[in-house]
């Protein structure tokens, strides 16, 4: 079978994109997906999504890791498959689509490299507070510690025992570091699911923003991931409810091709 797909990352966060409103992938076959995004024997992703038809929506996103499961939502996935239906012509400058999460609205502009994506994320009602760490849901469970400096932080080895501690090692967590540069933040996450350090996670950066506006009492910060540059900014409603979360940064389209699988 010969699959047409489109290749695209968000701040070095890379997924596998494929137009299945024709149903051409099983949703289920788990083993091709993994396939498509092995580095070696396929295309290669962190991830790989499905834009299916879904009434009353422009488009439904299914995310699956590059482990072959379906995920939780995907931030930067989010902001990617916006920009690939903008690519396709299915939007213009607005996008409403449903994810595993719920709904999500997007606007996009177009800028000189590209297009920038602007995705409303879920509200999150709900932050546990520990002793040094903090614990959220901003559509993928995220686990959030601020360390001082990244300078030689090994995220993959302290991420990974946090990950399969016995709290998590069940159902699995993402795990961000954070550290403060004046005003702004630098974030590395460890995904559950890709089982690696990523170029950057969406979701990740969303729950380490909320979790610094602990510390600062900002709603809005500038996030240098090791695959670029985000923006985040939200509203706190009271010490755990923070809603209106939009997720801003560049979404590109990298290649297209067809995979012969
Ligand atoms: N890369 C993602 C996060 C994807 C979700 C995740 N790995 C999981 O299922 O836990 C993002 O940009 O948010």
């Amino acid at each position: 079978m010969k699959v047409e797909f489109s290749k695209y990352q968000g701040t070095g966060n890379d997924f596998v994109l494929i137009d299945n409103r024709n149903n051409i992938i099983d949703a289920n076959n788990f083993t091709l997906i993994k396939k498509l995004c092995d580095r070696r024997f396929g295309v290669g992703g962190d991830g790989l999504m499905l834009l299916d038809n879904a009434s009353g929506f422009d488009f439904r996103m299914r995310y699956y890791n590059s482990d072959g499961k379906e995920g939780s939502m995907c931030g930067n996935g989010g902001r990617c498959i916006v920009a690939f239906a903008y690519h396709l012509g299915l939007i213009s400058e607005t996008a409403k689509f449903i994810a595993v999460d719920g709904e999500h609205e997007a606007k996009i502009i177009k800028t000189e490299n590209g297009v920038q994506v602007s995705l409303k994320m879920i509200d999150v009602l709900d932050v546990e507070l520990g002793d040094d760490f903090y614990f959220l849901n901003t559509g993928s469970p995220h686990f959030v510690r601020f360390i001082s400096k990244h300078d030689n932080f090994d995220t993959f080895t302290e991420g990974k025992k946090i990950r399969y501690n016995n709290r998590f090692a069940e159902e699995g967590t993402n795990v961000n570091f954070v550290s403060f540069q004046d005003q702004d933040i630098t974030v590395s996450t460890y995904e559950r699911g890709v089982e690696d350090e990523t170029y950057s996670c969406g979701t990740g950066v969303v729950a380490s923003a909320i979790s610094a506006s602990f510390k600062t009492g900002r709603n809005q910060f500038k996030i240098k991931t090791k695959g670029g540059h985000l923006e985040v900014h939200f509203r706190k409603t009271n010490d755990t409810q923070i809603e209106n979360i939009w997720l801003v940064g560049p979404a590109t389209h990298v290649f297209t091709g067809t995979i012969t699988t």
